[in-house]
């Protein structure tokens, strides 16, 4: 693995990019996926099933981006981020709502005193097809209504092309316009075909000075594979050991279910380490996987299963 990293400050070339992103080791495809899948075998069991959940419900990232969104739809996911089962004063709260830039005041409103953050899509979300000023201006205006996370979208075209440089200077001035706002940066890593890709793109966030790296959009499948996310947890912790600076992963998009959520969690804690097991450093982004949280938390306190009408639709 690198011992240096690409510098954000540094504006560097599409050559020397080029030249540090192509000298990564390739990924071992075979290997990665036989790994991931190892991985998901692993049983967790009793309290250690009790605290994990716990700990994916703080991790969760609870998102609408549809149309059809509404300020209703969003004040409702804001009390459910906010206190997730009424009838549970202990269930820990999400880290943040998700949401599309329009609606961030709503969601600021909503969540305020609470500690739960808002994240918004930014940057011609999903496609990212846009100018750099309309991108840059989104970014502004959500984070002026209240947004506290910036979730961008990479540009897959540039990227595909070899433009790293176009990639790398549209997160360095994300970056600038988010202020102190958190930046995830989305791969959409169902669009770049190998996972040698996957990591050049997480090295090329990374160094453009994303706080976190994040698979996809939830618009694309294949999302967050269990291949996807092992790479891009490699990326965060050689970039650590590289840099001194540790970068949050976010997976996004189908999952669904605790196992899922549990399964990332072992994956994190197996090959990025116990550091990234917190909220500030692994988030995932997810619409409808507090539900399924929410029933297994339940099932471990009363030993029977509430049923899905017990808790409010995501
Ligand atoms: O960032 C989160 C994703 O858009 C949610 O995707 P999902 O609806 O498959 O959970």
């Amino acid at each position: 693995m690198p011992q240096t990293a690409i510098a954000a400050e540094q504006a560097p070339t599409n050559r020397a990019l080029r030249e540090f992103l192509h000298g990564l080791p390739g990924v071992d495809d075979v290997g990665a996926r036989e790994r991931a899948a190892g991985l998901a075998t692993r049983s967790v069991k009793t309290t250690a099933k009790a605290a994990a959940l716990d700990l994916a419900v703080r991790m969760v990232d609870l998102t609408t981006l549809e149309g059809a969104d509404t300020p209703g739809k969003v004040r409702a996911l804001a009390a459910k981020a906010r206190r997730p089962d009424p009838d549970d004063p202990d269930a820990p709260a999400a880290a943040a709502v998700c949401v599309y830039s329009d609606l961030v005041g709503v969601a600021a409103e909503a969540v305020r005193g609470s500690g739960v953050g808002v994240a918004s899509v930014a940057t011609a979300f999903p496609s990212g097809r846009a100018p750099l000023e309309a991108k840059l201006a989104d970014t502004r205006r959500a984070v002026a209504d209240g947004a506290t996370e910036i979730d961008m979208v990479i540009d897959r075209g540039a990227f595909l092309a070899g433009d790293y440089r176009k990639v790398h200077e549209e997160i360095t001035a994300v970056r600038e316009a988010c202020g102190g706002a958190h930046l995830k940066v989305i791969l959409e890593t169902g669009e770049l075909a190998t996972l040698d890709n996957v990591r050049r793109a997480s090295w090329l966030a990374m160094g453009a000075g994303a706080d976190f790296i994040k698979t996809s959009t939830g618009k694309v499948a294949p999302a967050a594979t269990p291949p996807v996310v092992l790479v891009m947890l490699e990326a965060v912790r050689d970039n650590l050991a590289a840099t001194g600076r540790a970068v949050g992963v976010k997976p996004a998009g189908g999952i669904r279910t605790a196992k899922d959520a549990i399964r990332n969690l072992v994956m994190v804690q197996e090959v990025a380490g116990p550091r990234w097991l917190d909220p500030a450093l692994f988030r995932i982004g997810a619409s409808s996987l507090l539900n399924d949280l929410l029933m297994q938390r339940a099932k471990q306190r009363t030993g029977a299963y509430a049923g899905p009408d017990y808790f409010t639709i995501d």
